[in-house]
């Protein structure tokens, strides 16, 4: 899959952000073995800490629809008004964690369209699994 297809969505899927907080919209993009694309956007609250993520709601999107972990193959996150590549949060961090293999590539991108290259083993290390 190209990676550029993926970049596109997650700029799609900022474009839905409910921001009227912070105004910086976020879009995640997240693939799927089979290929299906899931996007999601940030949804903010007026009590701050219910904030969903862009990239906690498109994995949610997948797994509500059917997909199960192991399913995932690459996400996309792309910050709006990211000066640097975007970086997720722990809660983020955590929930891929849970879904995606270790060596999954997180493509972070920038409001420039710089990539940024990473993995969920690299995001978080040393990470709590109470299956394993
Ligand atoms: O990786 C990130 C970083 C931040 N945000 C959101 C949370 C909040 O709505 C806004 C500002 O932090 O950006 C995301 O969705 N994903
Ligand atoms: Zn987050």
């Amino acid at each position: 899959m190209d990676i550029k297809k993926l970049q596109d969505a997650a700029v799609n899927a900022s474009k839905t952000a409910y921001v009227p907080y912070s105004d910086f919209q976020v879009g995640a993009a997240l693939l799927t073995i089979d290929g299906k694309i899931f996007e999601g956007c940030n949804i903010e609250n007026a009590s701050f800490g219910l904030t969903n993520c862009a990239e906690r709601t498109a994995i949610f999107k997948a797994i509500s629809d059917g997909e199960e972990k192991g399913d995932f193959v690459a996400l996309a996150v792309y910050g709006e008004k990211a000066v640097k590549p975007i970086s997720p949060c722990g809660a983020c961090r955590q929930v891929m964690a849970e879904f995606f293999d270790k060596d999954l590539p997180v493509y972070l991108i920038s409001k420039h369209l710089e990539v940024k290259k990473t993995t969920v083993e690299e995001l978080l290390p040393y990470q709590f699994d109470e299956l394993n």
